[in-house]
């Protein structure tokens, strides 16, 4: 067995794992990458593929991503790639990985041009999440991962995002019953999209709520500087913004986000970014055709379509969110 996992994780969490695996009796090769965001990249991908070459890794060997959606992207990235192919497990550590990342097969690593531009699908044979894991989650990264659950009741359950207006200080308290509740619904909405388009032909692209701009703001502030999560909270206020300019959606949907991210402990306005670097990180988006950007707009709160819009309107909209 491969377990990859990185130096945040692993000391945590990493010994009752490595106890359960052993009373299957088979070999663990370890590897620990470093944390964070900015080495979801080609070094570490490469470090992990040579790793296994020299551990003797072969077609039937099964890989764990063990840790949040950065370990969880490459190393399904590396699964999918070593000998054209290994079946590995999603074993999420983070909210943000249990309700998102582990689910659906999309795997992949950064460039400085954009985020996730390299990677594959491939999916996961098994998905083991374990809500005990996330005890130690600290509280930034916990509200990051309210995030992309929040992301569902827009695109998908107006009755969802109305729950969760009610549940969030419970679940911002971690309650085990709420938390357990908001996992399983954000994954049977994931995964009903997932299997209605599994490689995003067309209804997939609705979880790309909130990450046109989201994204955007991830790889033009650097890597790192804005977690996952907090980049699609602010994506999100900018694309309901777009969605009442452009669609003349209902303005309640900007005011009632913005209220319940702010609850979630998330950021509502973004750091000020270059237009120019803005837009043209947008352009550059994998939803984009031809150089048209196109961003999930919301018409009514449970309802997503893909849209193209004018640069100068979405432009008005990042300005009219961020500091
Ligand atoms: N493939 C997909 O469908 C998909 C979906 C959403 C996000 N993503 C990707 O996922 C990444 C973000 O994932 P993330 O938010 O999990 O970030 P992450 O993987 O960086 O984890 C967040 C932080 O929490 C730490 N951590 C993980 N588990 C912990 C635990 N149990 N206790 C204490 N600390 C713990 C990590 O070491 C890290 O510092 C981004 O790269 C994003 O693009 C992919
Ligand atoms: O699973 C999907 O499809 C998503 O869009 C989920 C997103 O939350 C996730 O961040 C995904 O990695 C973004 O995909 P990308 O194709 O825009 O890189
Ligand atoms: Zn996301």
């Amino acid at each position: 067995m491969l377990l990859v996992s990185n130096e945040t994780v692993m000391p945590l969490h990493g010994a009752a794992l490595k106890a359960e695996l052993a009373l299957s009796g088979r070999p663990v090769d370890s590897f620990v990458l470093p944390d964070g965001e900015a080495h979801k990249n080609w070094q570490s991908l490469q470090s992990l593929l040579e790793f296994w070459a020299e551990a003797g890794a072969d077609r039937h060997s099964v890989v764990l991503a063990f840790g949040g959606g950065v370990v969880g992207d490459l190393a399904g990235c590396a699964a999918a790639l070593f000998m054209r192919g290994l079946r590995f497990i999603q074993i999420p550590t983070t909210l943000l990985a249990q309700v998102d990342s582990s689910v659906g097969g999309k795997t992949g690593i950064n460039l400085p041009q954009g985020k996730n531009l390299v990677g594959s699908f491939h999916q996961p044979i098994a998905v083991w999440a374990d809500q005990g894991l996330l005890r130690t989650l600290p509280e930034r990264e916990f509200s990051a991962g309210l995030a992309e659950v929040i992301k569902y009741g827009p695109i998908a359950d107006s009755e969802f995002f109305s729950w969760l207006e009610g549940a969030m200080p419970a679940l911002r308290q971690r309650d085990s019953e709420t938390l357990a509740l908001a996992v399983r619904r954000s994954c049977e909405i994931k995964a009903a999209v997932v299997g209605a388009d599994e490689r995003e032909g067309g209804v997939r692209a609705i979880l790309n709520f909130g990450h046109t701009f989201g994204h955007a703001l991830e790889a033009g502030l650097g890597y790192g500087r804005l977690l996952h999560g907090e980049a699609v909270a602010l994506g999100m206020v900018m694309a309901a913004e777009l969605s009442h300019r452009h669609l003349g959606t209902d303005p309640a949907l900007v005011s009632r986000l913005q209220a319940l991210l702010r609850v979630a402990g998330l950021p509502i306005r973004a750091p000020r970014m270059d237009p120019a670097l803005f837009m043209q990180l947008m352009r550059g988006d994998k939803k984009s055709v031809s150089g048209m950007v196109r961003y999930v707009l919301i018409p009514a709160i449970g309802q997503a379509e893909l849209v193209a819009a004018p640069d100068e309107m979405a432009l008005a909209c990042v300005a009219a969110h961020s500091e």
